[in-house]
């Protein structure tokens, strides 16, 4: 297979996948990351390696090494595996995702963003989303009467603080997930709440249809309901692990143990909460966002500009949600036909927000 973004958190969970079940790693595809690269070529021999910086390649132990997006979308061109794991962040994982399903690979997407900007022109025939509330509405799926689907937020990492005190929580602060181990961006944009409308929308490409909500579990070990019609409702139960959604992105079918079970004679309690727009702002768009969303490549766009102005200490940590209302306010009914819009709308939302 392909991993794209090898080095990451997700990257990394899906070498431990990989390992455990004895795959095949022809490319790697990494940042900056050269030293964690370089283990994982010495473990996994690929034939083919990518990185973001041509300064870096003379530090790659590899006879093989290209640079760039270009290099990224020509591996997947010219390789035998059937399978790619997109675990980049952001826009920029768009375009290889768009080359994979071209190429006629097998999609393992988390770079959630792909479907953010871009869900209605996905192709999903040989897509699989690792995503771990999708992994769950997806394995909660029956041949029973669906009614609506619920998906669960951690809260972030300022779920307990004061509200006045939010404006001035440093980026530290911000990047301490109470529950999850993630990449910086998403940690982010799971203090916003953004993470979760993202999710939403994912959703909503992924299992077509609009009925859908989210609320706060705060252990993160309930990750998707679904309400039936018959007034019945099913939950997902699965300690914190992305292994598991990853492992069924991958393989499809999974029998072998994959996580511990959760005991939930250890977990004694859950608690579930509504998640407030005073809390988190972005959430009074949530609607909107749902009944249009074509805003999607305009809340990632803004909310990209400002993750990224956060984490270099240019705003604070409220800013992040008012840059994206901001845009959304602004560019409130993008005309999207076809996949070079996005790439337009895109830039302009960026140039408004970094202006
Ligand atoms: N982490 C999680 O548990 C979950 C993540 N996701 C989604 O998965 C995606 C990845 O998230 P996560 O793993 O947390 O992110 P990370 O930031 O941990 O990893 C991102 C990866 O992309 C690589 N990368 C960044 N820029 C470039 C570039 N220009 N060229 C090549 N590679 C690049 C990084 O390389 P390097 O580090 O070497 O610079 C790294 O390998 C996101 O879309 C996220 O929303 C979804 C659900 C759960
Ligand atoms: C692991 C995963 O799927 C993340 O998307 C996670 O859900 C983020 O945590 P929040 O629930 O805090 O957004
Ligand atoms: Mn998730």
């Amino acid at each position: 297979m392909i991993v794209l973004g090898s080095t990451g958190s997700i990257g990394v969970n899906t070498l431990n996948v990989a390992r455990k079940f004895n795959l095949d790693v022809e490319v790697l595809v990494a940042g900056t990351n050269i030293k964690l690269l370089n283990e994982q070529i010495k473990e996994f021999n690929p034939k083919r390696v990518v990185i973001a910086k041509k300064e870096h390649i003379k530090d790659v132990n590899h006879q093989n090494v290209f640079f760039g997006e270009s290099a990224i979308l020509d591996a997947i061109e010219n390789s035998n595996s059937k399978t790619v794991v997109n675990a980049l962040v952001g826009f920029l994982g768009l375009k290889p995702t768009l080359k994979a399903i071209k190429c006629g690979k097998k999609l393992a997407l988390a770079n959630k963003e792909s479907l953010v900007v871009a869900g209605k022109f996905i192709d999903q025939t040989n897509l699989s989303a690792i995503d771990s509330e999708h992994f769950g509405l997806w394995y909660l799926l029956q041949n029973k009467k669906v009614d609506s689907m619920l998906i669960t937020a951690s809260g972030g990492s300022f779920r307990d603080y004061d509200i006045n005190d939010l404006k001035n929580v440093s980026i530290k602060e911000a990047l301490e997930h109470p529950n999850w181990s993630m990449g910086n961006k998403i940690t982010i944009d799971s203090a916003t709440m953004t993470n979760k409308m993202f999710e939403l929308l994912e959703a909503k490409w992924l299992f077509n249809t609009r009925k859908l909500d989210a609320i706060i579990e705060t252990k993160s070990l309930i990750h998707a309901l679904i309400n039936f019609t018959d007034g019945s409702t099913t939950a997902h139960i699965a300690n914190a692990s992305m292994q598991l959604p990853i492992a069924y992105a991958i393989l499809g079918k999974v029998e072998e143990p994959i996580l511990k079970p959760v005991d939930l004679l250890d977990v004694a309690s859950f608690e579930f909460k509504k998640i407030e727009e005073n809390r988190y702002p972005i959430w009074q768009i949530k609607d909107e966002v749902l009944s249009n969303p074509d805003l999607g490549v305009v809340i990632n766009a803004a909310n990209e500009v400002a993750v990224s102005k956060f984490l270099n200490s240019q705003i604070g940590f409220l800013d992040v949600s008012k840059i994206t209302l901001d845009a959304v306010n602004r560019f409130n009914k993008p005309i999207i036909n076809n996949i070079d819009d996005i790439y337009e709308i895109d830039k302009e939302v960026r140039n408004y927000c970094e202006s």
